[in-house]
């Protein structure tokens, strides 16, 4: 096997179950009775504006009452440490990667701390709640909404995601169910270019058998052994 200098890591809602936020397709799941396809379209917020903003707005206040886990501080060491090309790509919107210290880090679907304007396409740091109708900075306009990728939505950076998979030596994929496209096609993406593909996760996904190797068992267990 050639010598690994270059990492992806894909990390999903499994990554922070330990913190205490709820996966998608747990027990369950998180809202309320609403599919999160019900409050996670552009379709959901045209309808019921207050709704999906309510949404948004509790789970932006949940993350006052969690903490990073072991699984996101050994990423962070990872990341410290690493001396080749790291890329750690969250589909998770919380700031729990960031507040163990990663920095070469990038959030696909957007992120709870952050607002986009959607008359101007601005987006910016937000704290707290985010009424409908809040108005843009840059722009003027009353059209701030949360600053996340909806389904039918395009993910953010995608260019540079598909460069890193790319030059990849190795994918790792933690806490995912490969439920959801693009991410869920990232593993085939690295393998087409040659890279060694690593899957840990809880139980098997939905996409376990494009992986070379699937280690099963709590983040918090197996992602410090696979950095350590
Ligand atoms: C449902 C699915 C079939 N639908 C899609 O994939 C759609 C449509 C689609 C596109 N291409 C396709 C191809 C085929 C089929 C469908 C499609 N995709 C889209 O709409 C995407 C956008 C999708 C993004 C939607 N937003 C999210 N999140 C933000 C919101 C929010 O967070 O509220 S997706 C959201 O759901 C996904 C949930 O998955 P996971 O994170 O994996 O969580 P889950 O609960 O499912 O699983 C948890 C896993 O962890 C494990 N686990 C649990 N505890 C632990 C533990 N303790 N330790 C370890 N593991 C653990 C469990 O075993 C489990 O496996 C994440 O991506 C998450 O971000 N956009 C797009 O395609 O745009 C088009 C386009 C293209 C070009 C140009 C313009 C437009």
């Amino acid at each position: 096997m050639h010598a690994i200098r270059n990492i992806v890591v894909l990390t999903g809602a499994g990554l922070s179950a330990e913190s205490g936020l709820a996966t998608f397709r747990g027990p369950g799941g998180l809202w309320e009775g609403h599919r999160v396809e019900d409050v996670c379209t552009p379709e959901a917020l045209a309808q019921d504006p207050a709704l999906v903003h309510r949404f948004y707005d509790a789970r932006r206040e949940a993350l006052d009452t969690v903490e990073p886990n072991p699984a996101h501080q050994a990423l962070a060491r990872l990341d410290a440490a690493w001396a080749g090309e790291l890329l750690i790509v969250t589909q998770n919107v919380d700031d729990l990667h960031e507040r163990a210290g990663a920095q070469r880090l990038l959030h696909m679907h957007g992120a709870l701390r952050s607002a986009l304007c959607a008359a101007c396409g601005t987006r910016m740091p937000h704290e707290g709640a985010l009424p409908p109708g809040s108005g843009c900075s840059a722009c003027g306009a009353a059209a701030l909404r949360p600053d996340i990728v909806f389904f039918g939505e395009m993910p953010y950076d995608m260019d540079r995601i598909e460069a890193a998979l790319a030059d990849a030596d190795l994918f790792v994929s933690i806490g995912t169910s490969g439920a959801v496209y693009p991410a869920a096609g990232f593993v085939q993406m690295a393998a087409h270019f040659g890279a060694a593909t690593l899957e840990l996760n809880l139980e098997p996904s939905a996409g376990s058998h494009w992986f070379e190797e699937s280690r099963l068992g709590p983040a918090t267990r197996l992602v410090p052994e696979w950095v350590e």
